[in-house]
């Protein structure tokens, strides 16, 4: 049975998690699933006039899904966006803004509820990033009750990282389908083997991409 809706987070921020986002979601897609990717809260986003504005998490996913570029897609994706390139709260703050998980999570389950298939919620940075001034990543994910994809990069010391992910995942209650390595720019070891050594412990399934993959088929059948 399909999930509803998954939340994909990260081992740590800048490891891939947007690009294993849209694989994924360009997969299901193909596959003739009905498939939704939003990034509810996003910081490091410039304004949609910015030429910059392409290279942001929410350019990537509206791309992905073949949505244009407008306002009212932007919105619909990313209500939540802040320019800073830091951790959400901070970068609230150097806007005069502050944000609410209640409000964040109330967001999520009424897109959930209208959304037909399957929605892919991006979470931002690491699992216990701040998305608040409050409350953590974790906060919203288990306030959500949504199955999680964990992201991992594959550089020295991403085994490490992904597998704390997974046991504060296992500690909380909150079910991982799979965890996903994205291959890190000079990266030591194969990204193969790193996702070898995470899928010893990790009490889930693990696939990898190499630079430039597409998403793998077991990936998009566990979704
Ligand atoms: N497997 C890969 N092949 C090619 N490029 C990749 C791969 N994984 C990640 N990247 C690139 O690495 C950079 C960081 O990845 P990405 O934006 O997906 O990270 P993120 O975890 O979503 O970061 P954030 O915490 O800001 O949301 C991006 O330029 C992305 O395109
Ligand atoms: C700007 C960056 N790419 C992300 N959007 C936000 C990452 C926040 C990380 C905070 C932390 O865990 O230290
Ligand atoms: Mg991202």
């Amino acid at each position: 049975m399909p999930a509803r809706a998954l939340f994909i987070a990260g081992a740590g921020t800048e490891i891939g998690k947007t690009y294993v986002t849209a694989a994924l979601t360009r997969r299901l897609q193909a596959q003739g699933r009905a498939v939704r990717t939003v990034k509810p809260l996003a910081s490091g986003v410039p304004p949609l006039s910015d030429p910059g504005f392409i290279e942001s998490d929410t350019a990537r996913l509206l791309d992905a899904q073949g949505l244009a570029l407008d306002e009212e897609a932007v919105e619909a994706c990313s209500p939540w966006r802040f320019s800073a390139p830091l951790s959400p709260d901070q970068a609230a703050v150097l806007e005069g803004r502050s944000l609410d998980l209640a409000d964040l999570v109330g967001w999520c389950r009424d897109e959930i509820a209208r959304t037909d298939g399957t929605l892919l919620i991006e979470g931002v940075g690491g699992l216990m990033s701040p998305v608040t001034e409050a409350a953590t990543g974790l906060d919203w994910l288990r306030a959500l009750g949504l199955p999680a994809l964990l992201v991992s990069g594959s550089y020295l010391g991403a085994i490490s990282h992904a597998l704390t992910a997974c046991e504060t995942l296992r500690f909380h209650g909150v079910t991982l389908r799979a965890v996903a390595v994205s291959e890190s720019p000079g990266a030591p070891a194969p990204a193969a083997t790193v996702a070898a050594a995470i899928a010893r412990h990790a009490g889930a399934p693990v696939v990898y991409l190499r630079r430039g993959d597409a998403c793998p088929d077991e990936l998009a059948a566990l979704i």
